[in-house]
């Protein structure tokens, strides 16, 4: 075997990758001259070779004309051109090309007797003659020639090399594709030999006479020249090659239909066989034409199968077709026609086909494997490395976002599921712990009950319920919810929190929304029948899960419907919790809402850093305005100032609701609470002290009740050990601290709104100190409302405050907030932002009432209110106030209240005669001071001194209290 290696090799590998693009079938046409049969029958010719390429039918009949007149292919014979020609322009590039290392086919492809035997034994010759004299000239190169031929017969392949005509089986080979078995292949010895085979072969085929031909060959003859070469210097050397080819001329069977043959018989059989493998061959073609999408049905005929390199693959092929040109065979010739038109459409994909010896092998593998590093390290890719590079990125990029995605997504899932089985459990445990609450409270209650109040049994409500009834405006609901038992379970489900209302109503209008970190059950919930609660049924139950498990994985809230009748919490839009932080920053200067009884409904998105950021600020803020002269610390207890929302934590131990609460209320118990994931939401404008405790008064009880359940106070609070030591003093001091956080929200709401106010360009005296901190700036002179002078503030803050008490009577304002409201803002300048706060939420509301239609509520931080219901809130806090004498005051000093305010003692429920009559003369400030007085001691101001104290410790501008304010404090101290 020969050798190739070196240049050569570089050569080779060069015709490879040209034989590797692909190329089109050639196809030509090949018409024969009228043979004597035909002159004899007057037959004419319609077709006429106009050039080398277009053959066109010269016939005009109408019937005809449906059909193409002219067709076009690489190359048309006229009937006078030789075989000669032919093979010269239509088939020796392709049939050289083996020597080259490439397959290559010649078929010949036509009706019977129309010349396909006569052309194909003519282009063979020809082929083989030039095979041997381009051995000759390269004699550089030693060549082995192989020859096999082959019939299909009647879908039998026979060797027609050998007499045995058993029908030799087809194999597929994984490197050759379909090899004939045992089919006999000679090796060459000259062209003699070949001649001498040939004529082997021609005496093998069948042959059959037709009514077309009397020598017609009835079967397809393949004739297959194997050209194997080499490099003589690189023979028997390692790194030799050899090319290897073969060349297949393909003498098809007439492609005439068996009818038209006039078959009968064998014949007829034959017909059908040559046909199936001719249709097969036309559906193959055909089908290639159109590209190579799709099945390609080589394996339905032995013919197509052993041709398949040759028809769309690794081969140069070259058809010949033949045509007859008389008339009588129009119909055949066109079918020709159509064949070669769609064979013209055909690509093959030849490659030169290199045998290698390992060594020759490596070498070219090693400089293929340089190439390709080289085209990948290379500065210059070719664009289609470009593209595939920029789609492969764009493709990993997507693929790692899907992935963050599907992380985040699991993760939330799982928290989801998590919280909700939780969930689940904490309100299976909550049922029981209050069912025993509720048992516990009863008997405490019955005992604690003194006679002073015995004939009020029908108004007084639960001491625990009474808590609630001092939230402002939401008692008012709590009052409806009292009066309307039925409606329980309505309410069960609804967030909520009245301390956190006692704060927002009224007071901070800020604040308002921000009950959003109360989520789950409100107060109503927790306190408010829970006698009945022992039967309230396992959906109930469910809606409070979901409602929680809503807030905490979509970190929004619905602040409003806490407090609202069912059909009318029906109404409500949900407020996210971004939108009621963002609400609450506008409020102050948009109060009061727009339009009445409609939901404000704000969108605004605050990004947790940013809301984190701010808090940080505001925390910084408060602590320099309690202290704006000094650098000591705040005198806030550290409870207040230093634990953050984010220290919210829920226990799943806790009841559903109790851990609400407490998540809200008390930072005592922070620690131990896991809050849902909205709870980590701080918001700007609520002083962290709010947030965390915005008046533990109001649930001291439920509190208390937390803590002996689960035993959880915050080691993080100054107050946990008092509180577990002085059980019994708890509500006090967390008085003092509500306040103490009730006051710190106001100033932070007092330092946004004048905030807004720079910002709005209501600032008219421009800073001294522009480079001074915000602390200064908002400490000193611009919490001062700029309009008010400080010398006519005094008397200014004297009418404001006169008409806020005013206001408060009308609109049946909680006595607690009276009292907070009238102990802290005493006269100081720095005051005036939040009178103003007041009388404008205070003026809506009594505008609103005023326009008496009840039905139409004032919506006061997306709760409807009512003068009915308000009144109601009213009543049931002075009950509640009425139930704290006892606990508040001693018997001697009850005994005192009840003869100065005109009580007698031998009457009955003296202690809610008294706290009827708080509050209820605006005119007179001696009553009005007294009342707050009271009121402050039954809510707990145990230790006066330190909340005086820290009181005026609390004025922006302390330079400048006023006698009155001042006045009011001491005597307030001189009376608690
Ligand atoms: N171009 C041509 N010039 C002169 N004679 C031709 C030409 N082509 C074919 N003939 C003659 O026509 C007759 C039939 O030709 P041929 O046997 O090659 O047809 P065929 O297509 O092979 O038919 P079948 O399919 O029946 O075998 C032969 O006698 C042949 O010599």
């Amino acid at each position: 075997m020969g050798a190739i290696g070196g240049e050569e090799l570089m050569r080779w590998e060069k015709a490879q990758e040209k034989g590797t693009r692909e190329e089109k079938i050639f196809v030509s046409v090949r018409l024969r001259p009228l043979n004597a049969k035909e002159i004899a029958r007057n037959e004419v010719s319609d077709w006429e070779c106009i050039n080398d390429n277009t053959i066109i039918f010269r016939n005009s009949l109408p019937e005809r004309s449906m059909y193409p007149t002219a067709y076009t292919f690489d190359r048309v014979f006229r009937c006078d051109c030789s075989t000669k020609q032919v093979y010269e322009e239509g088939a020796k590039e392709v049939a050289l090309s083996v020597v080259s290392g490439i397959n290559s086919s010649i078929f010949a492809y036509g009706q019977t007797s129309s010349g396909k035997t006569h052309t194909m034994s003519g282009i063979t010759e020809y082929t083989v003659a030039d095979i041997y004299d381009y051995i000759q000239r390269h004699e550089e190169r030693a060549f082995v020639l192989k020859f096999s031929a082959m019939e299909i017969y009647n879908e039998a392949v026979r060797d027609l090399l050998s007499v045995d005509s058993t029908p030799l089986r087809l194999l597929d080979d994984p490197e050759r594709g379909t090899v004939v078995e045992k089919l006999t292949e000679e090796i060459l010895r000259d062209w003699n030999h070949l001649k001498e085979l040939l004529s082997i072969c021609e005496a093998q085929r069948k042959i059959g006479e037709t009514s077309l031909n009397e020598t017609s060959s009835r079967s397809h003859q393949i004739l297959r020249l194997t050209i194997e070469s080499s490099a003589r210097e690189f023979l028997g050397k390692d790194n030799s090659s050899t090319l290897a080819a073969s060349v297949n001329f393909v003498d098809l069977a007439g492609s005439e239909r068996a009818s038209q043959a006039l078959s009968a018989g064998t014949r007829l059989k034959e017909g059908c066989h040559i046909n199936r493998s001719l249709l097969t061959l036309g559906t193959v073609i055909r089908k290639l034409s159109k590209g190579r999408n799709g099945h390609i049905p080589y394996r339905d005929s032995k013919l197509t199968r052993i041709l398949q390199p040759s028809l769309g693959g690794n081969a140069r092929t070259a058809i010949i077709c033949t045509m007859c040109p008389a008339r009588s065979h129009l119909e055949q010739s066109r079918n020709t026609l159509l064949f070669a038109s769609c064979a013209k459409e055909v690509a093959t994909n030849a490659q030169v086909n290199i045998v290698m010896s390992d060594k020759a092998l490596v070498k070219h593998l090693q400089r293929e494997l340089a190439r390709l590093e080289s085209e990948l390290r290379g500065p210059g890719p070719t664009s289609a490395t470009c593209d595939f590079s920029a789609l492969l990125k764009e493709k990993d990029l997507q693929i790692e976002k899907m992935e963050r995605e599907i992380k985040e997504l699991t993760q939330q899932r799982d928290l989801a599921q998590s919280r909700l089985e939780d969930l689940l459990r904490v309100v299976g445990d909550d049922r029981a712990s209050r069912l025993w609450e509720a048992l516990d409270h009863q008997s405490k209650f019955q005992v604690q009950n003194a006679w002073e109040d015995e004939s009020d049994s029908s108004s007084v409500a639960d001491p625990r319920c009474s808590d609630v009834g001092v939230a402002g405006f939401g008692t008012s609901q709590y009052s409806d919810r009292q009066s309307n038992t039925n409606s329980n379970v309505r309410y069960r489900h609804l967030p909520g929190n009245p301390q956190d209302r006692f704060l927002s109503d009224y007071t901070s209008p800020q604040l308002s929304n921000g009950s959003s970190e109360f989520v789950g059950p409100g107060p109503f919930q927790n306190w408010e029948g829970i006698a009945q609660e022992t039967g309230e049924d396992n959906e109930d139950l469910c809606k409070e899960v979901r409602c929680i498990e809503m807030e905490a994985s979509s970190t929004n809230r619905n602040l409003k419907s806490n407090v609202l009748p069912p059909e009318e919490n029906e109404e409500l839009l949900p407020l996210t919790m971004n939108e009621s932080r963002d609400a609450m920053e506008q409020e102050l200067a948009s109060f009061p809402p727009k339009g009445d009884g409609e939901l404000r409904h704000i969108n605004t998105d605050f990004t947790y850093d940013a809301l984190e950021h701010k808090l940080h600020g505001m925390q910084k803020t408060i602590a320099c305005l309690v202290n704006p002269y000094t650098d000591e610390p705040s005198p806030w207890p550290p409870s207040v100032e230093l634990s953050s929302s984010r220290s919210l934590r829920l226990t799943r131990s806790q009841s559903c609701r109790a851990t609400l609460m407490t998540s809200s209320s008390s930072p005592w118990f922070d620690n131990q609470n896991t809050p849902p994931s909205g709870f980590e939401k701080d918001f700007p404008g609520r002083p962290c002290g709010f947030q965390k405790k915005p008046s533990a008064l109001n649930f001291s009880a439920n509190i208390q009740r937390l803590s002996r359940k689960n035993s959880q106070n915050s080691e993080g609070s100054v107050c946990t050990d008092e509180l577990k030591a002085q059980n019994i003093k708890t509500s006090a001091e967390d008085d003092i601290t509500s306040i103490h956080t009730f006051v710190t929200g106001l100033k932070e709401m007092a330092k946004l709104q004048y905030e807004k106010q720079i910002d709005d360009g209501l600032e008219t005296e421009p800073k001294a100190d522009k480079s001074g901190t915000t602390v200064k700036n908002v400490g000193v002179d611009p919490m001062q409302d700029p309009s008010d002078s400080p010398l006519s503030w005094p008397l200014e803050f004297e009418r404001q405050q006169r008409e806020i008490i005013e206001l408060w009577h009308t609109c049946n304002v909680s006595l607690i907030h009276r009292t907070y409201f009238l102990l802290l803002f005493g006269g100081d300048p720095a005051d005036s932002i939040y009178m103003k706060v007041e009388l404008r939420r205070l003026s809506f509301i009594r505008d609103t009432f005023s326009q008496g239609n009840l039905a139409k509520h004032a919506m006061i931080d997306d709760w409807a209110l009512t003068p009915a219901s308000s009144m109601r809130a009213l009543r049931r806090e002075r009950e509640m106030l009425s139930k704290r004498m006892p606990k508040r005051f001693s018997e001697g000093e009850r005994e005192q209240l009840y003869k100065k305010w005109g009580i007698g003692l031998d009457t009955k429920q003296r202690r809610l005669q008294l706290a009827r009559r708080l509050w209820t003369d605006t005119k007179d400030m001696d009553h009005v001071m007294e009342s707050a007085t009271i009121v402050a001691k039954l809510i707990g101001f145990q230790e006066p001194g330190q909340a005086l104290k820290e009181m005026f410790g609390l004025s922006f501008t302390p330079q400048r209290t006023s006698r009155r304010s001042y006045s009011w404090r001491r005597s307030m101290l001189a009376l608690l």
